[in-house]
């Protein structure tokens, strides 16, 4: 009762701190200069209504602040030109110092260089921001981007308003007057656009609104996705950023493997954050340059934004996914997610193979998804498609891989659905008149010799098994854990580490796993010049844990994926967020059919495969990956490796995006 009480007031004093009025004035609508409106401006939004004399009511307008990215004064002047990026024709080496830089700092010469170079310059025609005609227009100009239903379709997207108004002829007469009134309405529009809940005396002040915390370095990658990343820029995003009036020095790279120099190089401290126009593979770069610095402590806390110009853009993706903004057009919704100003922790994971560290923001997968990812790369012009066309050609050819995976659970590990009785006795019945030689023949072209077997490095070594058809397609031989099967006369065990099968082949479990979890987490604790903190692993050459589990057998793949989405179509982790510190572990097991496999891959879209008995998905804070099949590939983050063994464990908010909770 009081709690309800105490919510209801907490309730009430929020709404009316929304409601509060903060600024109130009369305006013309610009360019119109029709009548006179009222505008009052609340945390919530800038209402505004004409002041009639008649009795007409005339419906007040308003732009909600969650909307608005910016607001400038009126400016005198016709055509708008703009900062484009500094092109890689016009550096020759920008890593380097220039000959007549004075300064003695390497690392701040070096970020001098990208000030010093003359970028394209960008025109945009005078109506497209508005534009005042003379330098006597006072006024100020609202740039917002609301939700409309899309045209033949029940979604909805942001689009573009521009609204101006300006100052009433009789409302202030002094021209310093004007101009001062005219400040402090953009600078409170501005700051509450960022921030709705700022102080009100944050607000007082007439100066004109700077970005406080310096400018933005961004790196093109001309060569991303289909190639249109800087078409993009220009186009899309540098119109929103001067909006928003965010500074920003623009690079575009040279070849690959320059983002991270420039990690390494240049004095991050001289930006406020570092923005990737590409795909994954650029973002990829700059996390592993700047913590290849020895300052990686506190460099790793520049905000990182992303924008997408790839194919994937799974992180671009995630982070509209986690601000409630649509996928598409994703531009759009990201760009209007960078000029919010918001920073929020990311996890990254420590991914540790031999003789080198990887510091990973996205996944690191095995199996058909990373030899889709990877065999895709050649339909780069395709955009995401590419990835469509690469698993339907992996699925008709499927492989599946052996290995084992280990791994330290979150919480109490069970094992999947697919191993519960009930599940395991559909299959059992319907396709357990089988011999191992039969079901063997009917693997979907995989490789493997035998299917996985789990166990705890304890004691737990309950194997089941399960053979069958899959949605009643072709037969699919070995599902899931070997060890008990029906014999063709329905008698008996098959193998000598045989669980007991039922009258009705239920499967029951010998033993029920206790594996009690230390909830070990990562302290996060920085410091500069020391290496990263990794608690939780052994050395790469040693035992894992007793406190971890093991599977072991033949994949169909593994997927460890750290973000919600590892593209706009493969919501590969629904439950995921930027920093809730665990990484989400799949596997899928061999003896899945390939009918199986391409609804399991339909299904990623909206995230149904998370439901799929063929999935497994544990959360862990660390695991280790040992691939007994030598070929194929390991992704991480979208870059290849050759398979080998590799652990990894997460860093809890390790990094910071611009992004909004
Ligand atoms: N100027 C350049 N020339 C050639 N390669 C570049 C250049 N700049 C960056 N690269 C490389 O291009 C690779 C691919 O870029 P990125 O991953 O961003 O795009 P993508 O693969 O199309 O997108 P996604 O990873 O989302 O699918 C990166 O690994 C990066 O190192």
């Amino acid at each position: 009762m009081t709690l309800a009480w105490s919510h209801d007031f907490l309730g009430f004093k929020m709404a009316a701190l929304m409601d509060q009025v903060l600024l109130e004035g009369e305006f013309m609508l610009f360019p119109k200069k029709k009548g006179i409106y009222k505008l009052t401006l609340t945390r919530r939004g800038l209402y505004y209504s004409p002041v009639s004399n008649s009795n007409t009511v005339y419906e007040e307008k308003c732009i909600l602040i969650s909307d608005i990215v910016g607001c400038r004064c009126l400016e005198k002047g016709g055509n708008v030109t703009l900062q484009g990026a500094i092109l890689p024709s016009s550096i020759s080496s920008p890593s380097l110092p220039t000959s007549n830089s004075t300064d003695s700092n390497p690392k701040t010469k070096d970020a001098k260089v990208y000030l010093q170079k003359e970028p394209e310059l960008l025109t945009f025609p005078s109506n497209y921001f508005l534009r005042a005609p003379d330098s006597d227009t006072y006024g100020f100009v609202v740039y917002a981007y609301p939700f409309k239903k899309k045209l033949f379709s029940s979604k909805t997207s942001r689009s573009r308003l521009v609204v101006a108004f300006e100052m009433a002829h009789s409302s202030v007469d002094l021209l310093e007057e004007k101009k001062k009134e005219t400040l402090k309405w953009q600078k409170a529009i501005s700051l509450l656009a960022r921030d709705p809940h700022i102080a009100k005396e944050a607000l007082d002040t007439s100066s004109s609104v700077q970005t406080p915390q310096g400018k933005l370095l961004v790196l093109i990658n001309p060569h991303s996705g289909p190639g249109k990343a800087y078409t993009i820029f220009k186009s899309e995003i540098v119109p929103m950023l001067y909006e928003a009036n965010i500074p920003y020095t623009a690079v575009i790279t040279d070849h690959a493997g320059h983002a991270s120099e420039l990690m390494k190089e240049i004095c991050l401290s001289d930006w406020y954050g570092v923005v990737i126009v590409s795909g994954d593979g650029l973002i990829f770069e700059t996390i592993n340059g700047i913590m290849q610095r020895d300052d990686w402590a506190s460099s790793i806390n520049v905000p990182i934004g992303c924008l997408p110009g790839g194919s994937g853009n799974a992180l671009c993706c995630s982070i509209n996914y986690a601000a409630g903004e649509p996928l598409d057009p994703m531009v759009l919704h990201s760009t209007f997610i960078l000029a919010k100003h918001h920073v929020v922790p990311m996890d990254l994971v420590i991914v540790q193979i031999p003789n080198r560290s990887i510091f990973s923001f996205l996944s690191v997968t095995w199996g058909i998804m990373a030899d889709i990812d990877y065999e895709s790369e050649r339909y780069r012009n395709l955009g995401e498609a590419r990835f469509t066309l690469g698993a339907i050609k992996r699925i008709v050819s499927l492989r599946t891989y052996r290995g084992r995976i280990s791994f330290l659970p979150v919480a109490e590990y069970t094992p999947n659905e697919m191993m519960k009785p009930k599940k395991v006795l559909t299959k059992v019945r319907r396709f357990s008149l089988r011999s191992r030689s039969n079901s063997k023949n009917t693997l979907d072209n995989g490789d493997s010799e035998s299917s996985p077997r789990l166990t705890t490095k304890r004691s737990f070594n309950t194997e089941i098994s399960e053979n069958g058809l899959a949605d009643g397609n072709q037969p699919c031989g070995e599902v899931g854990l070997v060890g008990t099967r029906k014999t063709e006369d329905g008698s008996g065990d098959m193998t000598p580490n045989a669980q007991r099968v039922d009258s009705d082949n239920m499967i029951i479990l010998s033993e029920t796993q206790e594996l009690r979890v230390e909830k070990e987490t990562y302290s996060g604790k920085k410091s500069d010049f020391s290496p990263v903190p990794t608690p939780l692993l052994p050395p790469l050459n040693q035992d894992v844990p007793d406190n971890w589990v093991q599977l072991e057998g033949g994949f169909v793949l593994i997927a460890a994926v750290y973000q919600t989405h590892l593209g706009s179509d493969m919501l590969a982790a629904p439950e995921a967020h930027l920093c809730d510190g665990h990484i989400n572990l799949m596997m899928v097991r061999e003896g899945i059919s390939r009918n199986a496999l391409l609804n399991l891959f339909l299904s990623f879209g909206q995230g149904g495969h998370v439901h799929s008995p063929y999935v497994e998905s544990v959360k862990v804070l660390a695991f280790r990956l040992e691939p007994e099949t030598k070929t194929g590939n390991i992704m991480i983050d979208g870059e290849r490796f050759e398979p080998c063994s590799l652990q990894a464990q997460i860093l809890p908010g390790l990094a910071r995006v611009m992004a909004i909770k």
